[in-house]
């Protein structure tokens, strides 16, 4: 199923932004299964995208193959003006650098303490002294809401939101612009989950860090993302601020704003039977 027009990420002319991520005509699979196929999406600098979509409907794959991670059959992908495919390796590098990469379970190597965590994709980019790689340890250590005391424990000794944490200090150790952050709220409790979504705010606002939030988290999507885009079918159903998500005549859509767990808005309620079409929706899309 192609997307319809108003999908397809075009910036209307008069708040034409600058793109960071480009993505056009997606198509992604794994052996006879597609899991996106004709997706679009666009990710505008400086702004939190919260990306939303079933459980395994490919919001990871996603993220993974704009990473260059996993293999697309066909489209674009550009990544700050370069389309990923048609540059050599060297420049590829250098793109990496341009992001950081928050992973589902912070994806910590637990043989390593968090500065040696942090630290390690200092030692891959960079060339720098012991030193100066234990500054800045402890400078994205502390950006990142620790205490300085975290830094030689090993990641067996932390909480899940310390954990998730020590993650965000590592994506953060080359200065990205962007940031893909893959479910940071996830088994974090209600106050933690809300000090974490604080923190990606401020990062957001003071370095000027654009943000792709793949979440199920109602709440963050209402409190920090600027836009939502969510995946359903293999591209994207809706996207827009959270007042576009509100107003979707999408099934699925309409089943995760407005259903149950659904926060108390001033949105229509549920129409008769659509929550059991949105659940129907809710996985990936088999071609
Ligand atoms: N390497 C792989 N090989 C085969 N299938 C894969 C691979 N990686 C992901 N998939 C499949 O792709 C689909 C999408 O997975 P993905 O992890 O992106 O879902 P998701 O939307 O992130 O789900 P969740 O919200 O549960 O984390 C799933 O059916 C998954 O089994």
């Amino acid at each position: 199923m192609q997307q319809s027009p108003e999908h397809t990420s075009a910036p209307s002319p008069e708040k034409k932004r600058e793109v960071v991520i480009s993505v056009r005509n997606l198509e992604v699979g794994f052996g006879s299964k597609t899991i996106m196929k004709g997706l679009n999406l666009d990710i505008y600098k400086g702004e939190i995208l919260g990306f939303v979509g079933g459980s395994g409907t490919g919001k990871s794959v996603l993220t993974r193959t704009i990473l260059g991670l996993v293999q697309k059959r066909a489209g674009t992908i550009e990544a700050f003006g370069y389309d990923i495919d048609k540059i050599p390796e060297t420049q590829h590098r250098l793109l990496e650098r341009r992001w950081g990469v928050l992973f589902q379970q912070g994806a910590l190597f637990s043989s390593l303490t968090v500065k040696q965590n942090v630290q390690m994709p200092m030692r891959e980019y960079l060339k720098m002294s012991d030193r100066l790689l234990d500054e800045i340890a402890m400078m994205k250590i502390e950006m990142a809401g620790l205490n300085p005391d975290a830094a030689d424990k090993f990641p067996s000794d932390l909480s899940g939101g310390m954990i998730k944490r020590a993650a965000l200090a590592r994506a953060l150790a080359l200065d990205p612009e962007i940031v893909f952050l893959d479910e940071p709220t996830s088994g974090l409790d209600p106050i933690g989950a809300a000090d974490f979504d604080d923190l990606i705010a401020t990062l957001q606002k003071t370095l000027g860090l654009t943000v792709f939030m793949v979440t199920h988290d109602l709440d963050s999507l209402y409190s920090v993302c600027d836009r939502i885009a969510a995946l359903g079918n293999g591209h994207i159903l809706a996207e827009g601020p959270i007042e576009t998500m509100l107003a979707s005549d999408d099934p699925w859509i309409r089943a995760y704003f407005h259903g149950k767990r659904a926060r108390a808005v001033a949105g229509e309620p549920m129409r008769a039977g659509e929550e059991e079409q949105g659940k129907a929706m809710q996985t990936g899309t088999e071609r």
